[in-house]
């Protein structure tokens, strides 16, 4: 793997895909021959739904994703009223982010299944597992090594399954007239697969591999992100009143945070800034903008890459060099707050945004288009735990030391965090606003700034 300076990046975000490949590039990362993710080579509707369909509906998918939230936090949070009590968030936050996942995916009731849920997360697991042991082995023993690997035919097994439990509901949805429709029904990623899918594209069998492959995009991506936040967060108790006064008061000013949508929680500017900071103390990798050169190219400056190399940045690197962040082994939570303060700048350095120097969704057009997605799915979460509980490290640790493989880095699934319920009137249904404030609906947005949009 040939690994850039950031200095390329602005030529590399002009060649076309057809000579520098993002798709080929995870295809490869994923050992997509063994971990059925190959179909990214030839059906990209998923990416197209997120973008068309999902992102500019944000402002609709709020208040489902807050009733998924409810549901959630009642089945998979323990009763912590007036005790301490251990968790793993690592295993909770996973819980909380795929059923919101599920719900914005494919709708009630479906998302409600078991079945789905498992699939959807375990799925992921195993792919990781798989790629993580294959990569250890040269290419030409990869099909034998996937052969006798556990995780390889598990992987496939839980595709298998998807498509037995969707493709008879992608049939049912097909075959619903009109007046059977409820008027939420349309808006899931499924429908809406259905919905923008050419002929080519419309084989219900491929639409529920999609979802999946979707899954692994979103749901761990997300939840580690936020299990990141909660460490940082007991393990720097500072932050939390800080954070309570920003939704306590934007509570006030927008109205109960139940009618919130996408505007309001891009306000929440002091959490966008924590979420940011933890993120470049914890990025998902420490290798980002991965391309595969489908021609050779030679760069400005002479340098050629190759036909066939697989190119990359350095994005920890990057974003830990004193002159792209100053003090950059200080956490300071608020780094991007401040940031933004400055002249021009307000709408730089938020979590979704892109930059030369800030890579861990990627840059340029093919950046990670589930980001503005996960940020308020993120968000959502985030605000309910930080009001409704107290979080605290357990006793004499300090904040649960990562994991790593190979460039990956996640938080440890076994840690514990102490949770306790707030007092009743702390909670966040309990802050009223200062006057009543009308709830608003707003339009579906039709296009997509990726540069300079707010979330
Ligand atoms: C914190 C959470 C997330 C992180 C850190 C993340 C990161 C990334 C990165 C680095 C890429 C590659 C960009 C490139 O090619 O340069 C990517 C691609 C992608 N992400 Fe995300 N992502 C996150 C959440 C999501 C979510 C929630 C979704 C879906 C709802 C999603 C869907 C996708 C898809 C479909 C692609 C492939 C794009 C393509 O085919 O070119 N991601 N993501």
């Amino acid at each position: 793997m040939l690994v850039l300076p950031p200095a390329y990046v602005d030529e590399l975000r002009s060649l076309p895909s057809s000579i520098a490949s993002p798709t080929v590039a995870h295809a490869h990362n994923l050992m997509g021959s063994h971990t059925n993710m190959n179909i990214i080579l030839r059906n990209n509707l998923h990416f197209r739904t997120l973008v068309e369909k999902v992102t500019p509906n944000l402002n609709f998918l709020t208040a489902p994703m807050q009733d998924e939230l409810d549901y959630a936090v009642e089945k998979d949070l323990p009763e912590c009223e007036g005790e301490w009590v251990s968790i793993k968030p690592y295993h909770v936050i996973l819980r909380l982010v795929s059923r919101i996942s599920a719900r914005i995916f494919l709708g009630l009731p479906l998302c409600r299944s078991e079945e789905w849920l498992e699939i959807s997360t375990e799925f992921t697991e195993n792919v990781f597992v798989s790629l993580v042991v294959l990569r250890l082995f040269p290419m030409w023993t990869h099909g034998l090594i996937s052969f006798l690997l556990p995780s390889s035919y598990k992987g496939a097994n839980y595709i298998r399954r998807s498509k037995k439990l969707l493709v008879p509901e992608i049939i049912r949805r097909r075959q619903e007239t009109p007046s059977e429709k409820k008027p939420e029904d349309g808006m899931n990623l499924l429908s809406w697969m259905m919905e923008i899918a050419t002929p080519t594209e419309s084989d219900p069998s491929d639409m529920a591999h999609l979802q999946v492959v979707m899954s692994l995009a979103s749901i761990h991506t997300s939840q580690m992100n936020a299990v990141h936040v909660l460490y940082d967060l007991a393990s720097r108790p500072e932050y939390v009143e800080p954070l309570r006064e920003e939704i306590i008061q934007l509570i006030k000013e927008e109205g109960p945070w139940r009618q919130w949508q996408k505007p309001a929680f891009s306000k929440l500017k002091k959490l966008d800034s924590f979420m940011k900071e933890s993120q470049r103390f914890n990025p998902p990798s420490l290798l980002s903008y991965h391309r595969v050169m489908l021609e050779k190219h030679v760069l400005a400056d002479g340098m050629v890459l190759p036909r066939g190399a697989h190119i990359s940045m350095p994005v920890s690197a990057i974003q830990n060099d004193p002159e792209v962040t100053s003090d950059p082994e200080v956490f300071d939570g608020f780094r991007y707050y401040k940031l933004r303060q400055r002249e021009g700048e307000r709408h730089l350095h938020q979590f979704v945004t892109t930059q030369t120097t800030s890579l861990n969704f990627g840059h340029g057009k093919h950046a990670c288009p589930g980001r503005f997605f996960a940020s308020l799915e993120i968000k959502n979460i985030l605000v309910r735990l930080i009001m409704d509980y107290d979080w605290k490290l357990e006793d004499g640790k300090g904040r649960p030391p990562n994991l790593t493989a190979h460039e990956f880095i996640f938080p440890n699934p076994e840690a514990n965090l102490l949770m306790k319920k707030r007092r009743k009137e702390l909670l966040l249904d309990s802050v009223v606003p200062d006057a009543p404030v009308p709830a608003t609906r707003t339009e579906p947005e039709t296009s997509v700034e990726i540069e300079t949009r707010e979330l």
